[in-house]
């Protein structure tokens, strides 16, 4: 049977990248979407604003809405503390499949913990399944329509507290105008705008990073 595309970019990981380096991973991603097949990996480009928000940051507990194949949480899980965790849903079972080969490449399975399933049955049992009081940083990247909802379903369930940081993939391409209309009016969130471009391409999109006020 033909491989899938998050096949293909597990095989150029397997190829290219060096076991337990997260940079050659994450290089052997960026080129295999360049040059070989687009995927909706992050890209170096905001990849890099990706950086930026968490190493500035430093965050102990981090949770990511959408794994994809994995490309990042390498970005995220190298740049944290070993004693740190980083919590990753992914609801397609092929892609999680692929993502923790991704992650176990890059050596990085003992501070990322990749759960299967939809980001609205787990939020809400983030507390008693997994021992999270709150969350430093919260990375959305999963669904456009999944954004609002599981944002007001994470303030409910009690999981953000005063500083944590939310950053949001794709506001402009494909947007998430619900989603930004909300953090950018809320009294609860102060909100900033992060241009840049879709991965690998021209087109623009851009990160909205919203620091929830408590
Ligand atoms: O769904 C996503 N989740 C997370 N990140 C994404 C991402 O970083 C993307 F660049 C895209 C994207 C944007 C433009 C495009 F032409 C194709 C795909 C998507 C996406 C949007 C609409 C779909 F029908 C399917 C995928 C996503
Ligand atoms: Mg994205």
């Amino acid at each position: 049977t033909r491989s899938t595309r998050p096949q293909r970019l597990l095989n150029a990981v397997r190829k290219h990248a060096t076991r337990g380096d997260p940079q050659s991973v994450i290089s052997a991603i960026d080129h295999f979407c360049r040059h070989s097949e687009w995927a909706m990996n992050i890209g170096d480009e905001k990849g890099s604003i990706l950086d930026s928000v968490v190493s500035e940051l430093n965050p102990e507990k981090v949770l990511e809405l959408g794994t994809y194949c994995g490309y990042s949480t390498v970005r995220i899980a190298r740049l944290l503390p070993p004693g740190a965790r980083l919590i990753t849903l992914e609801f397609n079972a092929d892609y999680a499949a692929i993502a923790r080969q991704v992650i176990a490449w890059a050596g990085l399975e003992d501070r990322v913990q990749l759960v299967e399933g939809a980001s609205e049955d787990w939020i809400p049992r983030m507390k008693e399944h997994f021992g999270i009081e709150t969350f430093d940083f919260v990375f959305l990247d999963h669904w456009k329509d999944r954004y609002l909802p599981d944002t007001k379903l994470m303030e409910d369930c009690g999981l953000l507290r005063k500083g944590t940081v939310l950053l949001a993939d794709n506001v402009i391409c494909p947007g998430v105008p619900d989603y930004l209309q909300y953090v950018r009016n809320s009294l609860s969130y102060k909100s900033c705008y992060f241009k840049s471009h879709l991965e690998y391409t021209k087109a623009e999109d851009g990160l909205e990073k919203s620091v929830f006020l408590g």
